[in-house]
């Protein structure tokens, strides 16, 4: 690391007591489909109170049913959400319940069983990318193979802006994101134990795809 470059902010793990709640009905095996789906979907829009908690804001005039006064609200829509492809989608729902008007990209990596390298199958990107806020949302931060090659790309097509939203992740995989991107801040929900032999989260809380779209 050079003198010009600061050292990575530590990840923030967001201790909300109805986060580490929810966090826990969702990692027992017995959780349901339709139960996982909801727990993520709260979960999600908790996390996004927390993404979005430093956006800018503007003044706006309005009038109440009493009177003209100063409120405030975002300013410009230069915030968008980029779902790490397929169990990000997972954290969008909430995301959008709280900011429906935000632009949507999409970046599919699947991890190789073998190598657990991250292997990219498709990138859509909202326009003006280099402008825009991107927060990046995927369930896991495992090896971080898949995050860091992510933000890779973002940063490829333009993007400076970006902040990294997980809900579990382990001491290897914040280590690895950290040293490919020292400027991108990470938030989670829990940094668990670590990562066993096939580089799955423990305790984790299984394969968060085929949890959430109930394959395999
Ligand atoms: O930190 P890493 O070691 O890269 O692992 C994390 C990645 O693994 C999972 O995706 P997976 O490859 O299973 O794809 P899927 O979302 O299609 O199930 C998860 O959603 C992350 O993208
Ligand atoms: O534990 C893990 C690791 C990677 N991807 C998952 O879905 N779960
Ligand atoms: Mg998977």
């Amino acid at each position: 690391m050079t003198l010009e470059t600061p050292p990575p902010l530590p990840p923030v793990v967001l201790d909300h007591p109805l986060i580490q709640h929810k966090l826990t009905h969702l990692r027992r095996k017995e959780t349901s489909t339709a139960g996982f789906r909801r727990l993520v979907r709260e979960l999600s829009l908790l996390m996004c109170y927390e993404a979005t908690r430093n956006l800018p804001l503007e003044p706006v005039e309005i009038t109440t049913p009493l009177e003209t006064m100063q409120g405030e609200q975002l300013a410009g829509p230069d915030v968008c959400f980029i779902s790490i492809l397929r169990a990000g989608n997972g954290l969008l729902d909430g995301m959008l319940d709280l900011v429906p008007f935000a632009p949507v990209g999409h970046i599919g990596l699947y991890r190789d069983p073998d190598s657990l390298e991250a292997v990219e199958y498709y990138l859509k990107l909202p326009t003006q990318i280099a402008s825009r806020r991107c927060i990046v949302v995927d369930p896991m931060l495992a090896t971080g193979h898949s995050a860091a090659a992510a933000l890779t790309r973002l940063k490829e097509k333009g993007a400076k802006r970006l902040l990294f939203v997980c809900l579990l992740s382990t001491p290897e995989g914040i280590a690895c994101l950290q040293k490919a991107h020292p400027d991108v801040p990470i938030l989670t929900c829990s940094i668990d134990r670590g990562l066993d032999e096939h580089g799955y989260i423990r305790p984790g809380l299984g394969d968060a795809g085929d949890r959430l779209f109930s394959t395999r």
